[in-house]
């Protein structure tokens, strides 16, 4: 299906690792922070690609990369030859550098170009898998995704792939255009910028949707304007970042999972759904036959707060045995803000006939969601019906327990206020921004969880590194602290995060050998950065010169493989048979 070979992805990133690249500042190579990012950009086509022939616009293939090359904003070709960026990153043809960004990252974006290229309107679930799929095949080689689509069903797209990305630790944003980027007031180019420069250098690790200067959660949106830059709206949330003077990230409303697992695509799915939206008059017979089988699945686009007629047996009728037969039914209201709640009798006469309130879930999220959660075989009817009106990926309104402590309810930082005479908010905050990080960080080394957890209780966003850029994460994973990694894992953290000196929480656990935070953190998704694999073939046949088999144990946990050869091109193997160490030899070819 696309046109790139994973041979020559491979070898890019397993030949070089990422590079950290002397910056031209004064800062020594440790300091400077002139780092690469990777970015995979999926293009599946849309507008953005898109060529007039004959007056109509269709996907022209081969034509994005060529053009981007031509374009300052989006790729720096003197950098790219001064650090001989097309040695590392493979195919060349396909990779591409932004100029150093605010953050002084140089973000490296290779494209994946699907074959053909489609409107985004002759799209299928079946292209989600084939998105998804790619994504999982390429996760561990990149640190963010940008997926190409066009706008028509980008907010399905977006929906379905939140749900089948299961444990997902990355951004994935989806982006496209209303004008193609080859034309002169093209919406295309800044887009895809902004989409890029959120894939390379945030931890967002969601399915989002980047368009007209604004990042929204992907499951929340939906196109509203046919004719406007400003295509997509999040009625029910607001955008998770702006793109202005500054990026502006909305921290506490990224989504964080609270049960995390290793990252896996589930791309099952259950094609007999449908969306049904009732209007004055509709008839038993329209109703009757959209509810026959093999439909399984239908989200009912209901009035106002989800209220159907309850005047009409007929109409309730037919949907009580469609429900009764097993057939599960979401009420979405045809609002496009707002959700279904049982206050009019109309509404609750739906419920009684069985059919599941849909909160405030957008269409799109709604039917996506029923596609992926029919397709999951070893559930009851039941499980499936309470997964559908429960939160899974930020789709829907949250249940009150997870609401935040407002910063006025927070004693400690009203203490500190008071000594220091600050009153405003915006003095609180900054106060809470600049203590709680290294709060955080202290009572995980002290393996506090209860002071950890007051910490996040006071809004303090527990990804927030300390001057050295760890994250309590770190700090737990060096000290061994199993019980705080625990926590600090249910609650979402990135696991990917890296310190200054691009150290991950990982490798921290794996150089003190706690092998239980190991075992934990790769159950979690964990892998070690390209950056972190670097000589490590090296270092494996150093630990078995010593005959260190706990070492050489250690990084086999974290997923390392232990035939990597050395600097002389020995294997560990051969190393420790030179050395005579027999059972790291056996453990080594076991
Ligand atoms: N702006 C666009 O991308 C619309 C196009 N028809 C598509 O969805 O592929």
């Amino acid at each position: 299906m696309n046109s790139l070979s994973q041979k020559s992805l491979c070898r890019s990133v397993v030949g070089m690792g990422r590079r950290r690249v002397s910056c031209g500042c004064s800062e020594s190579p440790e300091k400077c922070t002139d780092v690469e990012t990777r970015v995979l950009v999926i293009n599946t086509g849309g507008t953005i690609g898109m060529v007039m022939h004959d007056g109509v616009l269709s996907p022209e293939p081969n034509a994005l990369v060529k053009t981007l090359r031509t374009l300052p904003i989006l790729h720096d070709e003197k950098y790219a030859e001064e650090t001989k960026l097309y040695e590392c990153y493979k195919p060349e043809d396909k990779t591409l550098v932004l100029p150093k960004s605010e953050q002084g990252k140089r973000v490296v974006y290779t494209f994946l170009e699907y074959c053909p290229l489609l409107d985004s309107s002759n799209m299928t679930p079946s292209d989600w898998t084939t998105i998804g799929k790619d994504i999982e095949k390429y996760y561990e080689e990149y640190d963010g995704f940008v997926v190409l689509h066009g706008t028509d069903t980008m907010a399905y797209t977006a929906s379905a792939l939140s749900f089948m990305c299961e444990n997902l630790g990355k951004p994935v944003v989806l982006t496209g255009s209303q004008v193609p980027i080859f034309e002169m007031r093209s919406d295309g180019r800044d887009n895809l910028l902004g989409a890029l420069l959120i894939a390379g250098q945030f931890s967002i690790p969601e399915v989002c949707l980047y368009f007209y200067h604004k990042l929204y959660r992907g499951n929340r949106v939906t196109k509203v304007d046919s004719g406007s830059f400003q295509a997509f709206a999040s009625p029910n949330l607001p955008p998770l970042a702006t793109s202005e003077v500054n990026i502006n990230i909305n921290w506490e409303s990224v989504w964080r999972p609270s049960t995390p697992g290793k990252f896996t695509v589930y791309t099952e799915m259950n094609h007999n759904v449908g969306l049904l939206r009732l209007f004055p008059g509709i008839t038993t017979e329209t109703v009757k036959a959209f509810l026959r089988t093999p439909m399984e699945g239908v989200i009912l686009e209901t009035y106002g707060s989800g209220n159907a007629p309850d005047n009409r047996p007929d109409l309730l009728d037919e949907i009580r045995k469609a429900t009764e037969r097993g057939l599960i039914m979401v009420n979405c209201t045809q609002c496009l803000r707002g959700t279904v709640t049982i206050s009019y009798a109309t509404g609750q006469a739906l419920s009684k006939a069985g059919v599941v309130a849909g909160l405030d879930m957008t269409p799109e999220a709604a039917l996506s969601k029923l596609t992926y959660v029919l397709a999951k075989q070893d559930l009851s009817l039941e499980e499936k019906k309470k997964m559908m009106s429960r939160n899974l990926r930020g789709e829907m309104e949250a249940d009150l327990e997870g609401a935040k402590f407002s910063l006025s309810d927070n004693r400690f930082i009203q203490i500190i206020a008071k000594t220091l005479s600050i009153g405003c908010k915006e003095e609180l905050e900054a106060i809470r921004d600049a203590l709680m990080p290294s709060l955080a960080c202290a009572a995980a080394k002290n393996g506090d969880i209860a002071a950890v957890e007051a910490i996040k209780n006071m809004g303090t966003d527990l990804n927030k590194a300390d001057y050295d850029g760890r994250t309590p994460l770190h700090i737990a994973a060096c000290e061994g602290n199993l019980n705080v990694v625990n926590y600090l894992l249910s609650k979402g953290t990135n696991v990917f995060a890296k310190d200054r000196f691009g150290d991950t929480p990982l490798r921290n656990a794996v150089h003190l050998r706690h092998i239980d935070v190991v075992e934990v953190l790769r159950k979690s998704g964990a892998h070690l950065s390209r950056d972190e694999l670097q000589d490590i073939g090296t270092e494996l046949c150093r630990l078995a010169a010593k005959g260190d088999l706990g070492g050489l144990k250690v990084w086999k946990l974290a997923g390392v493989d232990m035939t990597m050869s050395g600097y002389d091109g020995k294997t560990p193997a051969e190393v420790a048979k030179a050395f005579g160490h027999k059972e790291v030899e056996d453990f080594l070819q076991a």
